[in-house]
């Protein structure tokens, strides 16, 4: 049988350390991709909003055009760093996300490219669950008061490799994303994610690691660093997870960049040993893989 992850890969993830000056995040953004790609990473993910401030009351100020694609460089300086820094770094290069401004709907979304290693972009995710949540004396956050949603799903082949799925931070929460792209063929669900000190203590490992036993892929969130000057205080500890949900590596708080070896043969390992990919019943409960999904592919 073909394996899902067809070549080896090393991934990395950058943890950054963001602000509120937007030409400084992209020049750190590219030291440390470039670093990345010297220690051998040929997929490499920054955090939710790397080139901003995480927040509603930036998402605005900071937003980008993209469309028509590609953009011009007035209309998207971040499309046209990361396009070059990927061809630079010879890497598959995943801009965590940007906010997105779309001037035919009025409207804004949190929006993730990926660019290949040839400065293509690949894809395009916007974050399809908006995070709206109030936990009383901790946390109030609702995303939806500046942004709206995605509409598709994003799953997308990386050759040689296979396919990866494309999300962003509270989509994670939603596991029957992760459970359609693993029945679809992905070896491996990217989240670049702003956690927080509330929830991340909660469920950011906890989610990480339900995503990849319950699916049986390889599972990455990349947070950006915590800067405790800023509004929001984003949890960091930015990680991968294997099939069988061991932590394979695991970010402090700072600017920190963490690596992992993917293979395939860890996936058929762990699906050989506990057969759950295969044994489900769906004469007893429906498949949520099958049937009127939105996909951009
Ligand atoms: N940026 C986000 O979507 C935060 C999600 C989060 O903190 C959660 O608990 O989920």
């Amino acid at each position: 049988m073909a394996h899902l992850l067809k070549k080896p890969l090393k991934l990395a993830l950058v943890q950054l350390a963001t602000g509120a000056d937007k030409p400084a995040n992209l020049a750190r953004a590219r030291s440390r991709v470039l670093e990345a790609s010297k220690a051998g990473a040929s997929l490499i993910v920054l955090p939710e909003c790397f080139n901003s401030p995480y927040g509603c009351q930036y998402f605005p100020s900071y937003a980008e055009t993209l469309q028509p694609s590609p953009p011009t460089k007035e209309q998207s300086p971040s499309f046209h760093a990361l396009s070059e820094l990927a061809v630079e770094s010879k890497s598959y290069l995943l801009g965590g996300s940007i906010p997105e401004y779309v001037e035919t709907t009025k409207k804004y979304h949190n929006t993730s490219l990926l660019f290949s290693p040839e400065g293509d972009l690949l894809a395009t995710h916007r974050k399809v669950h908006l995070f709206d949540i109030d936990i009383p004396g901790k946390i109030t956050f609702r995303e939806s008061d500046v942004l709206s949603p995605g509409n598709k799903l994003t799953l997308v082949d990386i050759p040689p490799y296979g396919k990866i799925a494309l999300a962003i931070c509270y989509d994670i929460r939603f596991p029957e994303l992760a459970t359609i792209a693993a029945r679809k063929g992905c070896f491996l669900l990217l989240y670049p994610g702003a956690f927080n000190l509330t929830t991340g203590a909660l469920h950011w490992e906890l989610q990480a690691r339900a995503r990849a036993v319950d699916n049986q892929v390889y599972v990455g969130l990349c947070s950006p660093a915590r800067d405790m000057e800023a509004s929001y205080h984003a949890w960091g500890h930015s990680m991968v997870v294997d099939p069988n949900a061991s932590v394979m590596c695991e970010a402090g708080e700072k600017e920190e960049i963490v690596y992992a070896e993917l293979t395939g043969e860890k996936i058929e390992e762990t699906r050989k040993g506990i057969p759950v990919y295969t044994q489900r019943r769906f004469d007893v409960y429906p498949d949520v893989s099958e049937g009127r999904i939105k996909f951009d592919e």
